[in-house]
């Protein structure tokens, strides 16, 4: 299997299974002195671990973070940064029924076509599991961004068909949702329930922003930084669409509409999302990723087994029955390493 390795200066590969024994990363190129924070790392992967509310996972994991190498009295040496999280709560028997067919919607049929044999357990390395160390190493990037006066923020701005009418940053973490309107909150959570109870799950929107970008990131051809964010966007599982700023709404817009004016005080609007031609002008990055609804569910499905046969299949087991809340953080450090690797690329644009 290739494609573990994500960036180029700074460069991240992981491995692990959901049912292994754990989860690694290794980052290549962290600079060297960076005053590294082990509890906001540990933060970021207790945002995105399971089990963390009555509408997550029911999988129970603690997603304790141990740094091997790279760092010496809390400061990066320029050494590989390598972090490691244990599986403690496997629970692979709630796959047996599951070994020899495909669940719909899951990576299962892809898989054994692809490679002829497949981790049945938990789905392996397409589980929702493999995301905590990209969290990891998103949150090392974003500490290195914070270095260059760059914040990230993602939320839940629809859920169940339940918009967020509002967008307060600071209320974000306070609700289980992640809605950006507190005052949706309880609407999406109920959305949530009432798929629950019909044995069936719920998918959404989330929408991100980053801010103090300077203008001049991303390479303007192939390597657009829209390009690379949708890269990095799309690979986390369960995310289908991505659109930046107006999106698909410019489609309907007239051009003198959709442009952003240049001022000698900025620019006045930001349809563009902050990135034109590839290339970011110094306004928030904007962009929302359309999350599908979690495929494993009780409700019985047709599906196939191994030989080829019709089966008809019903998938137990804990999963989310919305899996927004807790992609908002992978959201946050996939945009991370796109943004420290543009970032750190650009030093050498030009004398
Ligand atoms: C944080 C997170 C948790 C996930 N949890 C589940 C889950 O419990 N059950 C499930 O069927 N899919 C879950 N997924 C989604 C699967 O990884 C994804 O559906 C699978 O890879 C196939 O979808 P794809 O075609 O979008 O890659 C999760 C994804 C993320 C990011
Ligand atoms: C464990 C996590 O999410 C898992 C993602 C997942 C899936 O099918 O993607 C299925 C469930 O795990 P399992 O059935 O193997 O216990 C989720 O709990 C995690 O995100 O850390």
């Amino acid at each position: 299997m290739s494609g573990n390795t994500f960036g180029h200066l700074f460069r991240v590969t992981t491995f692990g299974e959901s049912h292994g024994p754990g989860l690694g990363v290794i980052i290549d190129g962290v600079p060297a002195g960076l005053r590294l924070d082990p509890e906001q790392i540990q933060h970021d992967l207790d945002r995105r671990r399971p089990g963390q509310s009555k509408v997550s996972t029911m999988r129970k994991e603690a997603d304790e973070v141990e740094i091997l190498s790279g760092v010496m009295d809390g400061v990066t040496t320029g050494t590989a940064l390598a972090m490691l999280i244990r599986n403690t709560d496997q629970r692979s028997r709630d796959y047996g029924n599951l070994a020899t067919c495909f669940r719909p919607g899951h990576a299962d049929y892809g898989y054994f076509k692809k490679y002829g044999i497949r981790d049945y357990r938990g789905g392996g390395r397409s589980s929702g599991r493999e995301t905590a160390m990209r969290v990891a190493a998103g949150s090392v990037a974003k500490q290195l961004l914070a270095h260059y006066g760059v914040t990230i923020q993602a939320y839940t701005l629809r859920l169940g068909g339940v918009d967020a009418a509002k967008v307060d940053l600071a209320a974000v973490e306070s609700n289980i949702v992640r809605s950006a309107d507190p005052d949706a909150a309880e609407a999406m959570i109920a959305a949530i329930r009432a798929a629950q109870a019909e044995m069936d799950s719920v998918g959404g929107i989330i929408e991100c922003r980053a801010d103090g970008v300077p203008a001049g990131l991303g390479e303007p051809v192939f390597d657009k930084l829209d390009a690379l964010i949708a890269h990095a966007v799309l690979s986390i599982g369960g995310i289908k669409g991505i659109e930046f700023g107006s999106g698909f709404a410019a489609a309907d817009l007239r051009g003198s509409v959709n442009n952003d004016p240049i001022t000698p005080d900025g620019f006045t609007s930001n349809h563009a999302g902050g990135i034109i031609g590839g290339i970011s002008n110094g306004n928030t990055i904007l962009f929302r990723a359309a999350m599908k609804p979690t495929s494993s569910i009780a409700k019985e499905q047709k599906t196939i087994d191994e030989a080829g046969s019709a089966v008809t299949i019903s998938v137990h087991g804990r999963h989310d029955p919305c899996l927004v809340p807790r992609a908002v953080p992978v959201v946050e450090a996939m945009t991370a390493l796109v943004l420290i690797d543009a970032l750190l690329q650009n030093r050498c644009a030009r004398l």
